[in-house]
C-alpha cells in the first residue's frame, strides 16, 4: 500500500478543515511533523487490531472513553491520571460483573481536533453581534471568543503532537509502573466517588478481588499478570495535515501505519465514501472505527466496509453508531441485519452521547444520563434480538467531579450545569455517572 499525497486527499473537497491564512508557517510545521518520531508503534497497533477481532468475535468488550476535545491546558499529571482511573475503574467493573475481558481505548493523547456544525459563532459583546471562525479545538485554534484566538494557527499541529507525546508517556508510565496493577483496585475509588452509592458498590467489588488476589497469592499463582494492563490511544482522525504527516511506512511490513494514535476513527461529518478522509484512512493499517449516524442506510454502511476492509480482516473496523436514544431501536436493526447477512466482520460499538445533546435553557449544551443509559440499552436489545455481539460502548467523559451532564445518582439538574462546566466542546459525564452507568453496563452484558 502507498500513502496517497496530501493535495490530491484536499482535491477531494475534504469536509471540517481548517483554512489555514499562512501557507508558509503550515507548511513548516508539516515539515516538522513529519520528521518527528512516531507517538505509537505499529506493531502495538497491530495488537489492538487482535484484541479488536476478540470483541468482533464476541470474546471481548471495547471500553472506549474520554474527553470531548482535549485541551493543552489539560495536560497535566492530575488530569491524566484521573482520566485513567475512570478508565481502569470502569473497567473493573464491567469485567468482573460480568466476566468479559475489556479492550481499554482512551479518547486521549490527540483527541484536540473538532468537527463543528457551523463554521462560525456569534455572540453578543458589549451589545454588539461579533461573529469569530467557531472554535475546532486546540489542534486548530483558541477557545477565547477574541478574533486572534479564533484565527487557526498551523503550529498548534506541533503542540499537538508535543501533548499527546507527552499524555501517552505518562499513560505509558502508569500502566506499566504500578499504578494500574490490580492489587491497587482501591486506591483507584478516591475522593468524591468513594462516598457515592456507585463508589461504594465498587468497593465491594474491590474487596472481593482483594480476596481472590490474596488467595491466588497464597496458592502460589504468579501475579505478574496482574501488575500491567493496556490501555491504548485514539482519537477522530480529521485534520488532514496532521494525520498524514504522521503516516508512515513500518520497516517491518512496508505498509503505512497513522502512528499518531493506536485506533483512529472517521467522524460521523466526514465519512462520504469518496471523501479525503476515509481515502486516507483506508490506506493505513491501524485499525480503525467510523461513527455512524441516523441517515446512515445499510448499503452505506456496505459501502464504508468494503471500501475500508476489503479483505474483511476481524478487528480492523469497528462501527461506532450514535443514533440517539428515540432512534436506535428503529434505526440499528437494517444496519445490523444487512452487515451481518453480507458476512462483513466488523466490531459493533454504541457511542450513546452524540445523539442525545441538547441546550438546556441556560444555554449549556447538555445531556441526560437517563437517555445515555436509554440509548445503551436499545443497543444491547437489537443486537439480543439479531443474535449479534454488542461489542462495546465508546462515552465522552473525564475522571473529575464535572456538571456537564444531568441525571444519575447525584441528581445533577439544569441549574447545577454552570457549577463545574469544563468541557471547551461537549458535556461529559463525571466519574460518578461513568461509573454508575459501568454498573448497568454490567448488567446489561451479563444478560447478552
Ligand atoms: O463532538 C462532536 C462535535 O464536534 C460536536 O458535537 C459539534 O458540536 P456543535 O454542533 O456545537 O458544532
Ligand atoms: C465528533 C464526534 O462524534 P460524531 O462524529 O459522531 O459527531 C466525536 O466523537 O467527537
Amino acid at each position: 500500500m502507498t500513502i496517497p499525497d496530501l493535495a490530491s486527499l484536499h482535491a477531494r473537497g475534504a469536509a471540517q478543515q481548517p483554512s489555514y491564512a499562512d501557507r508558509d508557517a503550515l507548511d513548516a510545521a508539516v515539515a516538522r511533523l513529519r520528521t518527528s518520531p512516531p507517538l505509537v508503534f505499529a506493531g502495538e497497533c497491530d495488537a489492538l487490531t487482535d484484541q479488536l477481532a476478540a470483541v468482533t468475535r464476541g470474546e471481548a468488550f471495547l471500553l472506549q472513553g474520554g474527553d470531548c476535545a482535549e485541551t493543552f491546558d489539560g495536560v497535566t499529571a492530575d488530569n491524566v491520571r484521573n482520566k485513567l482511573r475512570v478508565l481502569l475503574q470502569m473497567a473493573v467493573v464491567l469485567t468482573y460483573a460480568a466476566s468479559v475481558p475489556v479492550v481499554k481505548v482512551g479518547r486521549i493523547a490527540g483527541q484536540y481536533a473538532k468537527p463543528r456544525s457551523s463554521d462560525t459563532e456569534t455572540r453578543v459583546v458589549d451589545g454588539a453581534e461579533v461573529t469569530l471562525p467557531a472554535y475546532r479545538g486546540d489542534a486548530v485554534n483558541g477557545f477565547p471568543f477574541t478574533a486572534e484566538a479564533r484565527e487557526p494557527d498551523p503550529q498548534r499541529l506541533v503542540d499537538v503532537y508535543n501533548n499527546s507525546a507527552a499524555t501517552l508517556n505518562l499513560v505509558r508510565a502508569f500502566v506499566t509502573g504500578g499504578y494500574a496493577d490490580l492489587r491497587q483496585v482501591h486506591t483507584w475509588n478516591t475522593d468524591f466517588v468513594r462516598d457515592s452509592p456507585a463508589g461504594q458498590r465498587y468497593e465491594q467489588i474491590a474487596g472481593e478481588i482483594d480476596r481472590a488476589l490474596t488467595f491466588m497469592q497464597a496458592i502460589g499463582a504468579d501475579p505478574s499478570e496482574l501488575q500491567t494492563t493496556q490501555v491504548h490511544s485514539s482519537h477522530e482522525a480529521l485534520v488532514l495535515e496532521y494525520e498524514h504527516a504522521m503516516t508512515r511506512i513500518d520497516s517491518r511490513t512496508s505498509d503505512p501505519y497513522d502512528v499518531s494514535g493506536h485506533f483512529v476513527w472517521i467522524g460521523e461529518r466526514t465519512r462520504q465514501l469518496d471523501g479525503a478522509h476515509v481515502e486516507l484512512l483506508r490506506h493505513i493499517r491501524n485499525p480503525i472505527g467510523v461513527k455512524l449516524g441516523p441517515t446512515t442506510s445499510a448499503d452505506d454502511a456496505l459501502a464504508l466496509a468494503q471500501r475500508l476492509n476489503p479483505d474483511n480482516v476481524p478487528g480492523r473496523l469497528t462501527f461506532i453508531t450514535r443514533f440517539g436514544a428515540g432512534r436506535i431501536r428503529d434505526g440499528l436493526p437494517a444496519l445490523v441485519e444487512k452487515v451481518t447477512a453480507e458476512g462483513v466482520q466488523v466490531a459493533w460499538v454504541c457511542d450513546p452521547m452524540h445523539g442525545n445533546t441538547f441546550e438546556a435553557s441556560s444555554g449549556y449544551k447538555t445531556r441526560r444520563l437517563d437517555d445515555v443509559i436509554e440509548e445503551v440499552q436499545g443497543f444491547f436489545d437489537v443486537h439480543r434480538a439479531l443474535g449479534t455481539w454488542p461489542g462495546g460502548i465508546h462515552v465522552e467523559l473525564t475522571g473529575d467531579d464535572v456538571t456537564e451532564c444531568v441525571g444519575g445518582g447525584e441528581e445533577l439538574a439544569e441549574i447545577d450545569l454552570h457549577n463545574r462546566y469544563e468541557s471547551v466542546c461537549d458535556p461529559r459525564l463525571n466519574r460518578v455517572q461513568s461509573l454508575e452507568l459501568a454498573f448497568l453496563v454490567a448488567g446489561m452484558l451479563r444478560r447478552a
